[in-house]
């Protein structure tokens, strides 16, 4: 402490008769005080960009609480009103929006990246919160859903196709009975769990109970820790992580995850030293584990963290699928004229054998159908996340600070001058589109463009993609051929809960389904 305040506080203690320990408490809870409701220099707005949202709210918090209840009309009004980059005090901080047609300007710059938006956003550098570390430390993680997991899809698909057909059965058992009732964005999360770990892990730990749940729930933990960390002042963090209930939650799900795939990783390491020191080949299995390795191995990262790169695929792979299914199969029972076209699609080119890579190519209705129900329900509205790692000017002039986060928001994916009747659900748009002589690659559910970015587009558009877009097919071909859906009758189709930016399948919303008499 500076000796002026040290000599200051001594003259107040022994003025007012209050003894040392007293005066450092009640400095504590000053400092205390001011970090929690003073103003918090990462929440200080850029200078250039118009502040959108809190015109009418007094504070910093409310200002957040207002991005988190209305995100969507905020981005979608001002863009509407202006045209122009603005920014909103996001609950991680100023975001600036761009508007669509900066999308060339941004997709290739390696000024801006994703990676700093994650380590940014995310804490990376907390226990818990290690499952998007892969993601920010090196190339390995992407590299390996790049090269491995892609490499891999023609192989993966029928086991994927046959881990379906189980999971389906298990879920949804009964043959011959009336309509029964599911929280389907329950189960499809479930289920994406399920098929991404079967593919992601080896037998038995891909079936393990404990390992399925952290699967499906370190997402919505790790999300949870990070808005609640978000809500702290920075000052205070560094202490504070270790008490919160929800990052004690994501730090108990990475230790668990740690638990159950160090035996198998030792088994691993073990079974390779062997195999090196005796001159062998060994043919490792075809797994998220192997590709890390590999790629791990071939960048010199020896010490590379397998659990947290699987986590990281836990991460990226499955609630973005799950919600892209979840949305697909309500705009089918909403629209069930597609249901009967689907069917056809799907008789003519599946005979009920091996479900392979080509046939699932040749489900181009479905393909557009997909790419349509994407178009109109994103799971996040603002697909482009990056932060400058150093000062950008951008053609128009427009300057973008040092350590500035950014995103592009979906707006062009309603433009009616890019789709026309933009709101209007048509199955067949891509399909038509792509049925264009020259068009075959271009309006496909993987293809990314500057009109289609829920993938994301250009150098970091989401490779992913090509695996969730194999995933959604296969169990949408054994939905539909094996069960009839609807809505119960008292309710339409559900409303996505929308916090902030991301858009996700209402929990609690149900359908209704039954087993089709001829399957
Ligand atoms: C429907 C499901 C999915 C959606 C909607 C989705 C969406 C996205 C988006 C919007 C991005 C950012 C792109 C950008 O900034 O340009 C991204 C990046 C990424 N996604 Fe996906 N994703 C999905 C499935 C998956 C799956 C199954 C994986 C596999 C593990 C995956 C792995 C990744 C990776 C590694 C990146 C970072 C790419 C990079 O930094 O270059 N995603 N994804």
């Amino acid at each position: 402490m500076p000796n002026h305040i040290t000599a200051n506080v001594t003259l107040f203690s022994v003025a007012n008769g209050i003894n040392g320990a007293s005066v450092i408490i009640l400095a504590v809870a000053a400092v205390l005080t001011y970090a929690w409701f003073g103003p918090s220099v990462t929440d200080r707005p850029y200078s250039g960009f118009p502040l959108i949202g809190k015109e009418d709210v007094k504070t910093t918090q409310e200002a957040k609480h207002n991005w988190l209840r209305s995100a969507k009309s905020l981005i979608y009004d001002t863009l509407a009103r202006t045209g122009r980059p603005f920014q909103v005090l996001a609950s991680t901080g100023p975001l600036i929006i761009l508007p669509a047609n900066y999308m060339d300007e941004v997709r290739n710059d390696d000024r801006m990246t994703f990676g700093g938006f994650l380590k940014k956003d995310f804490f990376t550098t907390y226990p818990g919160f290690q499952g998007f570390r892969p993601a920010v430390d090196n190339g390995v993680f992407t590299t390996s859903v790049r090269v491995g997991l892609t490499q891999s899809l023609g192989q993966v698909t029928q086991i994927l196709s046959a881990e379906t057909e189980v999971a389906l059965k298990e879920l949804y058992p009964l043959a011959d009975v009336d309509w029964q009732s599911t929280h389907f964005s329950v189960d499809a999360l479930k289920m994406i769990a399920r098929l991404s770990s079967r593919i992601f892990l080896p037998e038995p730990l891909c079936h393990d109970p404990d390992w399925l749940r952290i699967a499906a729930e370190y997402t919505v933990d790790f999300f949870a820790a990070a808005y609640a960390l978000r809500m702290v002042p920075v000052l205070l963090r560094p202490v504070v992580h270790w008490f919160l209930p929800q990052t004690r939650k994501a730090r108990k799900d990475v230790e668990i995850a740690t638990r159950l795939m160090d035996p198998e990783l030792a088994r691993r390491r073990k079974e390779y030293a062997q195999a090196e020191k005796e001159g062998r080949q060994i043919k490792k299995p075809v797994d998220a584990l192997t590709w890390m390795e590999t790629v791990a191995r071939e960048k010199g990262f020896p010490a590379y963290n397998l659990v947290w790169g699987q986590l990281n695929y836990s991460l990226g792979a499955i609630h973005t699928t799950a919600n892209t299914f979840v949305m697909a199969v309500y705009d089918l029972i909403e629209h069930p004229e597609y249901v009967k076209l689907l069917r056809e699609e799907i008789e003519a080119h599946w005979d009920g054998g091996a479900l392979t890579k080509s046939v699932l190519y040749n489900l181009k209705l479905m393909d557009s159908f997909m790419k349509e129900s994407q178009r109109l329900s994103p799971v996040t509205l603002v697909p482009i996340n990056r932060v400058a790692d150093e000062p950008v000017t951008l053609k128009d002039g427009t300057k973008i600070p040092k350590n500035a986060c950014l995103g592009i928001p979906v707006t062009a994916m309603t433009d009616e001058k890019l789709y026309p009747n933009a709101l209007k659900f048509d199955g067949h748009r891509f399909y038509n589109m792509r049925m264009q002589p020259g068009n075959e690659s271009k309006y496909q559910f993987v293809t990314t463009s500057n009109e289609h970015i829920s993938f994301g587009h250009g150098k970091h558009a989401c490779p992913g993609r090509f695996f969730a877009s194999n995933e959604i097919k296969i169990l949408l071909v054994h939905l539909l051929t094996k069960y009839d859906l609807k809505f119960p009758e008292d309710q339409g189709k559900p409303s996505p809960l929308e916090i902030g930016v991301s858009m996700a399948p209402n929990p609690r919303s149900s359908i209704m389904y039954k087993r089709r008499a001829t399957s």
